[in-house]
């Protein structure tokens, strides 16, 4: 069975549920190759809004829970990595657009495995209604929940699912 053409994929696995829920520090919003170019990027796919759009719409989201956003953006798989690595001490969840490295990357996924906070996959587009190379994403499985083609929706989505979530937790819990 396929998905409709918005899927909005949201589960409370376990693996959050159980971790460390450090919702005293941002929420990273991470996004991956070329996703400095939304805006001027295939907009017929991805829209007309910015990247810096999409920064101030997770702000405004994370700001209604009293919460910040740490928003980070790189072309490079190994940048992205060492960001995640940076995640594991601070960051109360992730948000990822791994762009194209959702298709290929086991060290990206990797990476993200070792969270011990919620974790969010997002994609402007439906990655299911494009081509079949897209239709699988390494990062699906280590993510709690998936959001794609609900355009930039998505990361306001995701940030008020991690809000949400850890609402009334407030400390560190192990
Ligand atoms: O770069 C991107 C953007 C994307 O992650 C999205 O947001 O829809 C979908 C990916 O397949 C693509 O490589």
């Amino acid at each position: 069975m396929g998905f409709p053409p918005a899927v909005l994929r949201l589960s409370g696995s376990p693996r959050a549920s159980v971790s460390r829920m450090a919702t005293a520090g941002p929420i990273l919003v991470l996004n991956g190759p070329n996703l400095n170019l939304l805006g001027q990027r295939q907009p017929e796919v991805y829209g007309p809004a910015t990247l810096d759009d999409v920064v101030a719409l997770c702000r405004e989201a994370a700001a209604g829970y009293g919460r910040e956003i740490d928003a980070r953006q790189s072309n490079h798989e190994g940048v992205l990595i060492d960001w995640i690595h940076e995640a594991r001490e601070g960051a109360s969840g992730v948000v990822i657009n791994p762009g194209g490295y959702s298709h290929t990357s086991v060290a990206l996924r990797d990476a993200l495995a070792t969270l011990g906070v919620p974790v969010v996959e997002v994609h402007v587009s439906n990655i299911h209604g494009r081509e079949v190379f897209r239709h699988r994403s390494l990062v699906s499985p280590v993510a709690d929940g998936v959001i794609c083609g609900l355009g930039v929706d998505g990361y306001r989505a995701a940030v008020d699912w991690i809000c949400r979530r850890q609402r009334g937790s407030g400390s560190v819990a192990e």
